[in-house]
C-alpha cells in the first residue's frame, strides 16, 4: 500500500471549517491518509486572541463556524507555505477574490505531484479574462484541479443534516479517493467526470440567488421566485454551451463537452434551490432592497468578516459577456450586475423577467 497521504486545507471560513470537522474524522479514522490534518488560517485577532491559537487549543473556529467542535488532528497554521509544502492533496476552500494572492505565495513550495479538490463558488478575472478558479490554480501551480460543489449550506453540514454533493473530477482514481476523503453518512458524494460544468454551476448559482434575494426584497412570493431560478438555470445552461462546451483546462478539446445531466446533480439544481432559500447571497440581495444600502456596507455589516460571491460573480460575467457582445441572451445575469453595481432600479428585475427570451 502506498505512503498515507497528507491533506492541507487553504482556508478556515464557514465553509472551509464545517468541511474540516468531515475531513478530519476522516483522515484520523481512514489508513489512506495521514491522521494530521493541516488548515492554513489566515491569522486574526479575536477578542484578544491568535485565531490559530483559539483553534489550536479550543478546537473550535469561533469567529467562522462558532458552536463547533472541530477535531484534535485539525491544525491550524497561519503560514500557507507551511501549511502546505508537504501536502499531496490540497483542499481550496477560500473566497475566491483571495486566490491568486495564495497561488503566488504556494509557486515553487508544494510537492510537485500534490493534487487539488477545490470547493471555491466563483470565477477569476484578470488581464486575460475571466477564467474558472480551477484553471487558475492548475496554471499557476501545474497541479491537477478537481472541483466539490453542492447544495450544502456550511452550517447545515456541520450540523450533521443528511445532504449530498458533486465532485467533478479529471482523473477517476483520484476521483474516487477524494470521495473517501469526504463522505460522510449524511454528506452523500456523487463522482461525475464532467468538472468543468459542476464548476460553472457553483460560480453562477450565486449570480442567481441574488436574484432570488431581490424578489424576495420586493415581496414577491414564490411563483417568481421560482422564475427566477428557472430562468437562472436556462441561462448558466446557455453560459456553459456558449463559452465552455469544447474546452478542458488548458484549451483541449473535451471530446465529451458538458452533460446535460450534469444540472440534474447536486451541483446544479440542488444548489441553486438551497442558496435561493437558505444562502447569504440572497439574505443580502433581499436587505439591499429592504435598507437601501450597498452590498459592501450589508456584507460588513452582516455578515462579520464572512464574504458573498454572487454580486463579484455577476460583475466578472457581466465583463465577459460585453466583450463577447452577446448581453442580450443574458439578461438575468445582466440586470443583477446592474443592480448590484449600476444603480439600476431594483423593480426593472420584474420587467426585465417578463421579456427574457425564453418567453420569445
Ligand atoms: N459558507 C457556505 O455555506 C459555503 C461556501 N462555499 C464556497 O466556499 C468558498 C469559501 O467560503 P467560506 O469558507 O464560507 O468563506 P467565508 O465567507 O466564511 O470567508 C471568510 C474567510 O475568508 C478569509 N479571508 C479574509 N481575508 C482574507 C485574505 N486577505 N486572504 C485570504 N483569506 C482571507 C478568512 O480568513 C475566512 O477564512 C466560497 O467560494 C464559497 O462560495 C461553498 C459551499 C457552502
Ligand atoms: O454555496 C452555498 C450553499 O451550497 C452557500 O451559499 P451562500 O454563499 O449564498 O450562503
Amino acid at each position: 500500500m502506498s505512503a498515507p497521504k497528507k491533506i492541507a486545507i487553504i482556508g478556515s471560513g464557514n465553509w472551509g471549517s464545517a468541511i474540516g470537522k468531515i475531513i478530519g474524522k476522516n483522515a484520523a479514522q481512514l489508513d489512506q491518509f495521514e491522521t494530521q490534518v493541516n488548515m492554513w488560517v489566515f491569522e486574526e485577532m479575536v477578542d484578544g486572541r491568535k485565531l490559530t491559537e483559539i483553534i489550536n487549543n479550543d478546537h473550535e473556529n469561533v469567529k467562522y463556524l462558532p458552536g463547533h467542535k472541530l477535531p484534535e488532528n485539525i491544525v491550524a497554521i497561519p503560514d500557507v507555505v507551511e501549511a502546505c509544502m508537504s501536502a499531496d492533496i490540497h483542499v481550496w476552500v477560500l473566497p475566491h477574490q483571495f486566490v491568486r494572492g495564495v497561488c503566488q505565495k504556494l509557486k515553487g513550495n508544494i510537492k510537485p505531484d500534490a493534487i487539488a479538490l477545490s470547493l471555491i463558488k466563483g470565477l477569476d478575472e484578470s488581464k486575460t479574462g475571466v477564467d474558472l478558479i480551477s484553471n487558475v490554480i492548475n496554471k499557476e501551480l501545474g497541479v491537477e484541479v478537481n472541483v466539490l460543489m453542492g447544495a450544502n449550506l456550511a452550517k447545515e453540514v456541520a450540523n450533521g443534516h443528511f445532504c449530498e454533493t458533486t465532485i467533478g473530477c479529471r482523473n477517476e482514481a483520484n476521483g474516487q479517493m477524494l470521495k473517501e476523503m469526504v463522505q460522510a453518512d449524511n454528506f452523500r458524494v456523487v463522482v461525475v467526470e464532467d468538472a468543468t460544468t459542476v464548476e460553472i454551476c457553483g460560480a453562477l448559482k450565486n449570480i442567481v440567488a441574488t436574484g432570488a434575494g431581490f424578489v424576495d426584497g420586493l415581496g414577491m412570493g414564490d411563483n417568481t421566485k421560482a422564475a427566477v431560478i428557472r430562468l437562472g438555470l436556462m441561462e448558466m445552461v446557455k453560459f456553459t454551451e456558449t463559452f465552455y462546451q469544447s474546452l478542458q483546462p488548458g484549451g483541449s478539446k473535451n471530446p465529451q463537452g458538458s452533460q446535460t445531466s450534469t444540472f440534474l446533480e447536486s451541483c446544479g439544481i440542488a444548489d441553486l434551490v438551497t442558496t435561493c432559500y437558505g444562502g447569504r447571497n440572497r439574505r443580502v440581495a433581499e436587505a439591499f432592497v429592504t435598507s437601501g444600502k450597498t452590498i459592501d456596507e450589508l456584507e460588513q455589516e452582516m455578515l462579520n468578516g464572512q464574504k458573498i460571491q454572487g454580486p463579484p460573480t455577476a460583475k466578472e460575467v457581466y465583463h465577459l459577456l460585453t466583450e463577447k457582445k452577446c448581453e442580450d441572451q443574458f439578461p438575468l445575469f445582466v440586470a443583477i450586475h446592474k443592480i448590484c453595481y449600476e444603480g439600476m432600479p431594483v423593480k426593472d428585475f420584474i420587467g426585465c423577467l417578463k421579456n427574457h427570451p425564453e418567453h420569445m
